[in-house]
C-alpha cells in the first residue's frame, strides 16, 4: 500500500467487512464510458488520472486492444520508458493509412504524444564567448548539439511502432512491423517483383532489423536460399549485411523475406540526387561537388572488391538501391536478392558467368557514377542506355571534372559486355575489366577518402571524450540519491542525522543547496562537478560542512566523504540493507 494513503484511505479499509472476501472478483473496465454521471458509485476523475495513478491516456489505448508501448517487449538494453511513439509523416505511411486517420486511434481523439523535443539543452550564444584557457562553456561538457540531435532522430526512428498498419503481428521472429518505403509506386524494375521495406524487431536478439519482402515469390529451388549464407559472411561497412532469408504466406501470397541490418533514417541515392527533394541544386554546375562522387566510388569500390573477392556479384549497382547512412556514408542494400531470384544457375559458367556479372558491376558501377555527375537519371535506371549517350555524357564529366574523375568512368564504362575470351576489332584478346585494377587507378583517391574518413573518426572520438566523465558522475550521483533521504528512514531521525550518513546529508546540501548571500539559491554547474569529481577521485583537500541550523560545523577531507559514500552504500546493498 502507497505510505501516501492517508487516515481515508486507514478508514476505508477498517470499513471492509468479512462478505467483501465472497464479493466477485474486481475486473476493472478501463475507459468503459461513464453512463450516468450521477449515479453514486459511477468512478469520475475529472483529472483524468485513475485510482492507479495512470492517466486516462493509457486506458484510451487499452479500448482498441492494444497498447503500443506495453505490448511490445523493448530492444534489449533499451529502457522501456524511452519508448516513445513518434509522429509519423503519413505521406510516407503510402498505402498503410489514410492522411485523415489518426495513426494510434480509430475514432481521433486528442493528440497525446508529442514530438520529441530536442533542443532541451540550452544553444550555444551566437556571440564569441572570450574564456580564460582554464574555462569551458557548460556546452562544452556535452557533445554537440547537431551529433546529439542526429543520434536521437535515430533512435526514435528505430524505436517507431505502428499498431494498426494492418501488416502481419509477426512474421518468424520479427514482430512489429513499420512500413519504411518512401515510394509508393511500385516497380518490378529491378527484382522482376514488387519489393516491400518493413523495419522490425527480433524476438532472438531484441536488435532492429529490415525486412525485405519479394511479393508473389515461390521458391522453386531451395539451394537458390543457399548463398544467402555466403552474403551473410561478408564484412565491409559499404554493405548492408545480409542475414537470413525465408518464404512466408503470412501476407496471403507466396513470399520471400530478405533480413538485413536496420540502418535508421537513411536515404537512397536517387532520393538524394533525382528525388522531389534531392539535395543537390540543379541550377549550379556541375550540380554535384567532385569530393562526392569520389567518396561513392571510392566506398562502392570497397563493397565491390569485398564482393568480387569471395566469387558472387553484387546486381543492384542501381541509384534506389545504394543507401545513405549517414553524412557521406554509402552503403549497397538489398545484396544476394538476385541470387535468389535468378537461381543459382547463373553461376555454373552460362552465358552469365561470374566473371561477365563481375564486369556487369563495374559498367553499372560507371553508370550510377555517371548519372549523378550528370544529374541524368537515365543513364543509370536504364540498363541498355545507348552508347552515344554514355560518350556525350562522359565528354559533360570531362568538361565539369577532372581528369582523373573522367579516366575512372572510362575505365568502368569500356567495353559494356565483354566476357572472358571476348575478342575485340583488332583480333586480340579484349582485357576484362577488374576491381583490383580499378583499385589501383582510383589508389590516391582513395588515400583522400581515407585520410577525411579517419578526420571524421578524430571529430567524432573527441565528442566522445566529452561525455567521458559523464557516465562516472551520473553513477555516483545514484549513489547519493540511493543513501539521502531514504523514504523509509523518514520516521526515523537517527538514520540520516548521525555519523556517515550525516555527513553525507550535508555535503549534499553544500553541493546543491547552498544560498548566496541575498539568500537566492547557487546554480552553479561548475562547483557541482568540481565537487563530484573531487570525491569520486577521493582527493585530500578538507571541505567545511555546516549544519542546517548552522550551530555546528565539521571539516572533512573529500576522502574520507568517499570513504563514507562506499561505506553506506555497501549497507543499503547488503541483502538484508
Ligand atoms: N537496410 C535498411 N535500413 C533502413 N532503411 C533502409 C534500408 N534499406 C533501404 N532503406 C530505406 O527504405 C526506403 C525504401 O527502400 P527501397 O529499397 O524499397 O527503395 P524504393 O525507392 O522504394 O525502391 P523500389 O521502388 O525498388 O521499392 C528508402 O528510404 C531507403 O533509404
Amino acid at each position: 500500500m502507497p505510505g501516501s494513503i492517508g487516515a481515508g484511505g486507514a478508514a476505508a479499509k477498517s470499513a471492509l467487512s468479512v462478505q467483501s472476501a465472497d464479493s466477485a472478483i474486481f475486473v476493472p473496465r478501463m475507459a468503459t464510458p461513464v453512463s450516468d454521471p450521477n449515479q453514486s458509485n459511477s468512478y469520475t476523475n475529472p483529472a483524468g488520472v485513475d485510482a492507479y495513478g495512470q492517466s486516462s491516456i493509457m486506458n484510451s489505448q487499452f479500448v482498441h486492444g492494444y497498447n503500443p508501448i506495453a505490448q511490445i517487449s523493448p530492444p534489449v538494453g533499451v529502457d522501456p520508458k524511452s519508448i516513445q511513439p513518434p509522429t509519423y509523416d503519413y505521406n510516407s505511411l503510402g498505402p498503410y493509412t489514410q492522411p485523415s486517420q489518426d495513426i494510434y486511434y480509430q475514432q481521433a481523439p486528442p493528440a497525446h504524444y508529442q514530438p520529441l523535443n530536442y533542443h532541451l539543452y540550452a544553444p550555444l550564444p551566437p556571440h564569441k564567448i572570450n574564456l580564460l584557457p582554464y574555462q569551458r562553456t557548460v556546452q562544452g561538457f556535452f557533445q554537440s548539439d547537431n551529433l546529439r540531435e542526429e543520434l536521437q532522430r535515430k533512435t526514435e526512428a528505430a524505436l517507431q511502432i505502428l499498431p494498426t498498419s494492418g501488416l502481419p503481428e509477426t512474421l518468424d521472429v520479427y514482430y512489429s512491423l513499420v512500413p519504411l518505403d518512401t515510394n509508393t509506386e511500385k516497380s518490378s524494375r529491378i527484382f522482376g517483383y514488387n519489393t516491400w521495406l518493413y523495419k522490425a524487431f527480433s524476438k532472438s536478439d531484441g536488435n532492429t532489423y529490415a525486412l525485405r519482402r519479394l511479393e508473389g515469390f515461390k521458391l522453386t529451388d531451395e539451394k537458390a536460399i543457399a548463398t544467402v549464407q555466403q552474403w551473410r559472411r561478408l564484412s565491409n561497412a559499404n554493405i548492408v549485411t545480409l542475414f537470413e532469408a525465408f518464404t512466408t504466406r503470412a501476407f496471403g501470397d507466396n513470399s520471400i523475406i530478405f533480413v538485413y541490418d536496420y540502418h535508421p533514417l537513411s536515404s537512397t541515392l536517387f532520393d538524394t540526387h533525382f528525388g522531389p527533394s534531392a539535395r543537390y541544386p540543379i541550377s549550379r554546375s556541375p550540380a554535384v561537388p567532385e569530393q562526392v562522387l569520389w567518396s561513392y566510388l571510392v566506398q562502392l569500390s570497397s563493397a565491390l572488391k569485398t564482393i568480387h573477392s569471395a566469387n558472387l556479384a553484387a546486381r543492384v549497382l542501381d541509384a534506389s538501391k545504394v543507401i545513405l547512412t549517414s553524412k557521406m556514408r554509402v552503403r549497397l542494400s538489398a545484396v544476394g536478392i538476385m541470387d535468389v531470384v535468378s537461381g543459382n544457375g547463373d553461376y555454373n559458367g552460362g552465358p552469365e558467368s561470374m566473371q561477365a556479372l563481375h564486369q556487369d558491376d563495374l559498367y553499372n558501377l560507371g553508370r550510377l557514377i555517371l548519372s549523378i555527375a550528370c544529374n541524368n537519371n537515365a543513364i543509370s535506371a536504364n540498363a541498355n542506355v545507348p552508347q552515344q549517350v554514355i560518350s556525350k555524357s562522359l565528354e559533360y564529366a570531362g568538361q565539369s571534372y577532372s581528369v582523373g574523375l573522367k579516366t575512372a568512368l572510362v575505365y568502368l564504362l569500356g567495353n559494356k559486355s565483354i566476357s572472358a575470351g571476348s575478342v575485340g576489332k583488332d583480333g586480340l584478346k579484349e582485357p576484362l575489366k577488374n576491381i583490383d585494377e580499378f583499385l589501383r587507378i582510383i589508389a590516391p583517391y582513395v588515400q583522400q577518402n581515407l585520410n577525411s574518413s579517419l578526420h571524421y573518426q578524430d571529430i567524432l572520438e573527441s565528442e566522445l571524450c566529452k561525455e567521458l566523465e559523464n557516465g562516472r558522475l551520473v553513477r555516483l550521483l545514484c549513489k547519493f540519491n540511493f543513501i539521502n533521504e531514504r523514504p523509509e528512514y523518514d520516521h526515523d531521525s537517527a538514520w540520516s542525522e548521525t555519523g556517515d550518513r550525516y555527513l553525507l546529508k550535508l555535503f549534499r546540501d553544500y553541493v546543491f543547496h547552498q544560498n548566496d548571500e541575498n539568500g537566492h539559491p547557487v546554480v552553479d554547474l561548475g562547483h557541482v562537478l568540481r565537487c563530484l569529481n573531487k570525491l569520486d577521485a577521493g582527493v585530500d583537500e578538507k571541505v567545511m560542512l555546516v549544519s542546517r541550523d548552522e550551530q555546528s560545523c565539521l571539516i572533512v577531507s573529500y576522502k574520507e566523504l568517499k570513504n563514507c559514500v562506499d561505506a553506506v552504500f555497501r549497507d543499503l546493498s547488503r541483502p538484508n540493507g
